[in-house]
This record gives C-alpha cells, sequence and structure tokens, in this order.
C-alpha cells in the first residue's frame, strides 16, 4: 500500500516558477488520489509547531472546573471547552472520546456579520489569568492562517487556475483551531468506540499538527483505512467538503478517524480553514471536462456549517 506522500510547499514562498509548477503536480496526484498528504515546508517554524502542542498539553491538565469555566455551552459560536464525548461525529459508533478547546476569528458582537447569525462568526472564550497563554494560542492560530494560505494557492495552481483563485473563499474566512486531547481508549473498548469517529471535514482544508502518538486512519481512494503516522516536521493536509464541489468531484474530501490505541494520552491540533459565510461554490471551469456538467450545486459555506454543526452534536 503506497504511503501518503510528503509535499514540500517551500516553493510557494520564493520566486521558483519550476519549484511551483512541480509541487503542482505532485499536489494534484495526491489529491486525486487520496486527498490527504503531509507538508512541509509552509512557513511554519518548528518551534511554533512544538510550542502549540505544549500549549495543548498545558490546557488540558488543567482541572476540569476550570475548563469548564469556558464550556463551549457558553458560547453562541462553537468555542470554548469541548467535554469528553460532547460530540459523535460518525453515526452508529460511540461518542468521541476526546475533549477540545476551540478558538477562532474573534469578533465583537456589534459585527455585522455576528449580528446576522452567521455560524461560526462570533469571540473566543479565553480562561482567567492565562494571557500568555492566549498569546501563545493566537499566534499559533495567525500563523495556521498564513499557512492555509500557502496550501490553497499552491491548490489553485495544480488546478490550473490563477493562484488568487480561492482568495474570495479565504478572505475573512472562518479559520478554527482546535485543540485535542485523546486519553488511550481502555483496553476493553467496543469496536464501537473511536476517539474520532469516521468523517470527512467542511470546509476548504484542514491543516493537522499532530503529536508523536499516532492513531489517525485514511479511507484512500480503494476504499481502505491507512494510517496516517505522525512524520516530524510536518502538517497532515486534508481536503475538505467544497474541493469536490469545486473540482467537480475530481479531488476527493478524504473520509478519516482517529483511535487511540497507543495507551497513551494523544494530542492533535487540526485547523479548520472552512471560508467565508457567504461563499458559494462554484465548479472551477477548468475541472468541467468536454461532455461533463457540474455535478454540485452551488453551496454556501454558511448553510454548509450550520448544517454539519447540528447534525454532528452528541447530545
Ligand atoms: O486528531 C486528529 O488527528 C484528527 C481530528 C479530526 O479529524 C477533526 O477534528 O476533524
Ligand atoms: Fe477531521
Amino acid at each position: 500500500m503506497a504511503n501518503l506522500p510528503v509535499i514540500d510547499f517551500a516553493p510557494m514562498l520564493s520566486d521558483d516558477p519550476k519549484g511551483r509548477s512541480r509541487l503542482a503536480s505532485e499536489l494534484r496526484a495526491a489529491c486525486i488520489a487520496n486527498g490527504f498528504f503531509y507538508a512541509t515546508g509552509t512557513g511554519v517554524s518548528p518551534e511554533a509547531a512544538a510550542d502549540a502542542i505544549a500549549a495543548a498539553k498545558e490546557f488540558f491538565t488543567l482541572p476540569e472546573a476550570v475548563k469548564l469555566t469556558i464550556s463551549q455551552a457558553r458560547s453562541p459560536h462553537g468555542r470554548g471547552y469541548e467535554s469528553m464525548s460532547n460530540q459523535r461525529l460518525e453515526p452508529g459508533a460511540e461518542a468521541d472520546l476526546k475533549e477540545g478547546f476551540i478558538m477562532g476569528v474573534d469578533l465583537p458582537a456589534d459585527d455585522p456579520r455576528v449580528v446576522a447569525g452567521w455560524p461560526q462568526y462570533g469571540w473566543n472564550l479565553w480562561p482567567e489569568g492565562m494571557d500568555a497563554w492566549r498569546a501563545r494560542v493566537e499566534a499559533y492560530h495567525a500563523a495556521m492562517i498564513e499557512c492555509a494560505g500557502v496550501v490553497m494557492r499552491a491548490l489553485a495552481l495544480s488546478l490550473d487556475v490563477e493562484e488568487t483563485y480561492f482568495d474570495d473563499f479565504r478572505r475573512e474566512g472562518v479559520a478554527t483551531l482546535r485543540m485535542l486531547h485523546y486519553p488511550p481508549q481502555p483496553k476493553d473498548a467496543s469496536a464501537a468506540a473511536r476517539g474520532a469517529g469516521a468523517h470527512s471535514d467542511w470546509g476548504g482544508v484542514t491543516i493537522l499538527l499532530q503529536d508523536e502518538v499516532g492513531g489517525l486512519q485514511v479511507k484512500n481512494g480503494e476504499d481502505d483505512w491507512i494510517d496516517a503516522p505522525p512524520i516530524p516536521g510536518t502538517f497532515v493536509v486534508n481536503l475538505a467538503d467544497f474541493m469536490p464541489r469545486w473540482t467537480n468531484g475530481l479531488y476527493r474530501s478524504t473520509v478519516h478517524r482517529v483511535i487511540n490505541r497507543s495507551g497513551r494520552e494523544r494530542y492533535s491540533l487540526p485547523f479548520f480553514f472552512d471560508g467565508r459565510g457567504d461563499y458559494v461554490s462554484e465548479t472551477i471551469p477548468t475541472c468541467i471536462r468536454p461532455g461533463e456538467t457540474p455535478r454540485f450545486a452551488p453551496l454556501s459555506v454558511n448553510q454548509h456549517l450550520a448544517e454539519m454543526y447540528a447534525a454532528t452534536r452528541a447530545a
């Protein structure tokens, strides 16, 4: 079984037309095959990545009562602390054995998009007296917005459109950082136990930083589960639900899951780049081959996010 490829994005950060065209074709092959790959050279420093994992561990060691002061239940916008087993990503499986912390672009209550109730547009919740921690998390979030820009510009090139093609989607879009803690699955756990049940992600791309423990699995192009083990110095990137819409099904929004059978605590930080609420997807003209018609109706980010958040709540 071929492993997922490691793709170097460094050509996007310098004037390197040859490198970019090599990157575009490697990326295209990876996106058609599995929609999952590892990324290096995205411009995020190893120190920033290590610090983000450290910050996640620090948060989850706080007493439950402290974490609950910023419970997601208190946020109209899905921010804050997500208690253990609060989500069920896979219908028919058990609720996900994970807890999380969610933050995103911070907007005041009087922002017109917040007033209009756009999903995931709103303000963050932060634990009391942890300003330095907050600054570290905000710095990593800002770095990931940049990183997603690099990845999406390369994706545009891989589809033979201007590198700016996805800029309208990206501009002031939903950009959610989730810190996750997966306790080890108990030895006697049922076959339906999941850290994160099988699902696809909902936006444009997801860029995942995982620690050294492992447990992420990907459903490949042949419908087999394959491991996406940690590779130091990389992110795991997966395409999400808008990609098949843009590409008329050429690029997949790949199903993945987490089962933590390691016996150890696992920490991971997915960053979801979900796009601008009022953005409506259309099929990219270069993705419609002669004789084909668009397979997907236009869909707005707001509509898709609202439906998916509602569908996956465990309670
Ligand atoms: O923790 C991971 O490795 C993946 C998490 C994930 O797929 C998600 O939160 O959507
Ligand atoms: Fe996911």
